[in-house]
């Protein structure tokens, strides 16, 4: 069958790794069971993508389907600072999405690709207010945890008390998760977060809630059981994780890494097993120089091989450069390696790797749910806190560094040093060891055919191409090639449908 026969979503993502990665991952999903799938994001990313990641022009086929990538212009020139900066970065996407993302659609129809429905995640909500525009279907990916989506549910609704300025350390009960304390909510909703932008960005997705037909969520029935079952009674959401195992395409190459990820698959091969311990803190979080030289200490000290992420930061960060403790290096020797980006799916999985230290973004818990490993928990902001709650008293697969960011507190050598001890050998790592192996088995039963997320995506993809026959005979007419014809943009960009 030619691509042109398949039914077309088009995924629209926000510029960040910790979003590309689990957006991409379901757009593979999507492509695995039978459709064709337009990846986008801004084009400063694209360009990032297609030197890291082998991303071509052409057409990808995975599993029955097949997946291709467009990048849209965020006018502004290349080399603009201000895209480092998301209270300004956020609106312009926006303002120019709206008026490139229709053209794209538009342009799809024109070629023979009609596009059945938008598929966004969270930080660009707008997305759901072109869809609906066009009188397409849309759905949200949302790639934190259920738990997560409750705590911003619960406190856009103005359900229960949240920390407030006259109340700042007050514990959150929500209905089906465990007590949350004052530094555990996601931290974009403290009053004094240093990332107002994002809290906003996150409420305008709750504001719009109501437009996608479907909330798909980047986690597993079993992982969040009896919070999954409750907040699907309020919404339509749909677990269909975790998305980065896919079993009708494992080998698809189609990848989305910004940055081209340093060889150390042969170092980790040359050391025993479990004896490895893997330090990330993703691609957004940036540690002070004294934190780095403490954890690098820690690590000396505990006698551990290790594996360590040194991501440089961004040009127009604003950060400065980290640099190892003198003679660092040279102690460590061939005990440490430290790379600039690591292949993680392929870390994780490795025999030789022990735990991972981790900020404990979404993506990187559910990767080490997946793959059976123990974690030291190290959160900075946002999810981060809630997941590392999760990870130690609930999962029960990890040891707690800190608290966040916002406790501002220096993590000495010897915690670091006690944390690894304790998350690589004893009682409490085997224990920890066993729990993790049990979510991993869950999570592969979740996505293998038939499970909870496999059946999810499914249902879907069969909804979605319910809804593409609706889409076609409702808003377009049908030409002879049977391209859906749309109507001339208006004057503010938006396009709006021929009946
Ligand atoms: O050296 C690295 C560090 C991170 N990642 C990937 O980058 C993503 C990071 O997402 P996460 O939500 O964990 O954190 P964020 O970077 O968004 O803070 C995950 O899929 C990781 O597997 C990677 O491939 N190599
Ligand atoms: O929030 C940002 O990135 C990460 O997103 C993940 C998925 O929501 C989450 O689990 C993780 O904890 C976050 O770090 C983000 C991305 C970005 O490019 C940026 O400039 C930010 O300020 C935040």
């Amino acid at each position: 069958m030619g691509s042109e026969a398949l039914v077309h979503v088009l995924l629209v993502s926000f510029p960040g790794q910790g979003h590309v990665n689990p957006l991409l991952r379901l757009g593979k999903r999507l492509a695995s069971k039978g459709l064709l799938v337009t990846f986008t994001t801004p084009e400063s990313i694209g360009k990032a993508m297609r030197k890291a990641s082998n991303i071509g022009e052409e057409l990808s086929p995975v599993g029955d389907g097949f997946i291709r990538f467009e990048f849209f212009e965020d006018g502004w020139d290349e080399d603009e600072t201000r895209r480092q900066d998301l209270d300004q970065y956020l609106p312009q996407l926006e303002k120019v999405g709206k008026v490139l993302i229709p053209e794209m659609i538009r342009r799809n129809a024109e070629q023979g690709r009609p596009i059945s429905c938008l598929i966004n995640n969270p930080f660009i909500p707008w997305v759901s207010d072109v869809a609906d525009s066009l009188g397409l279907p849309s759905a949200m990916l949302w790639v934190q945890s259920c738990a997560c989506f409750t705590s911003y549910y619960y406190y856009y609704h103005g359900l229960v008390p949240f920390p407030s300025e006259t109340a700042m350390e007050i514990d959150v009960q929500l209905p089906c998760m465990p007590l949350l304390k004052h530094d555990e909510v996601p931290s974009f909703l403290y009053p004094t977060t240093p990332y107002p932008f994002l809290r906003r960005a996150i409420m305008g997705q709750y504001k719009n809630l109501d437009k996608p037909f479907c909330i798909l969520m980047d986690t597993f029935q079993e992982l969040e059981h009896e919070i999954i079952e409750y907040m699907s009674k309020i919404s339509p959401i749909k677990t269909v994780g975790p998305l980065f195992k896919n079993p009708k395409a494992p080998n698809a190459t189609v990848k989305g890494d910004f940055m081209k990820a340093d060889d150390c698959v042969g170092w980790l091969d040359s050391k025993p097993a479990s004896s490895i311990v893997y330090v990330s803190f993703g691609s957004v979080v940036y540690l002070k120089q004294d934190q780095w030289d403490e954890i690098a200490y820690g690590l000396l000290n505990s006698g551990v091989n290790f594996l360590w992420v040194m991501k440089p930061p961004h040009k127009d960060s604003g950060y400065e450069v980290l640099k190892m403790p003198e003679g660092f290096l040279e102690k460590a020797g061939d005990r440490g390696k430290v790379v600039q980006w690591s292949p993680q799916e392929q870390v994780l999985a490795h025999p030789s790797v022990a735990c991972f230290v981790t900020h404990c973004g979404w993506n990187s818990t559910m990767e080490a749910l997946t793959s059976g490993m123990p974690v030291v928990a190290f959160p900075q902001w946002g999810d981060q806190v809630t997941d590392a709650k999760y990870l130690v008293d609930v999962f029960k697969v990890g040891v707690r560094m800190c608290r966040g960011e916002a406790e501002n507190k220096l993590i000495t050598r010897d915690v670091v040093e006690q944390c690894l001890r304790e998350a690589t050998s004893g009682p409490k790592a085997e224990e920890m060891k066993q729990n993790a192996m049990k979510w991993s088995a869950a999570a592969e039963a979740a996505v293998a055919e038939g499970g909870s997320s496999d059946r999810n995506i499914q249902a879907f993809v069969d909804e979605v191409k319910r809804r593409s026959l609706e889409v076609l005979a409702v808003s377009g007419k049908s030409t002879a090639n049977g391209v859906a014809e749309l109507g001339e943009p208006k004057v503010n960009g938006e396009l709006k449908v021929v009946s």
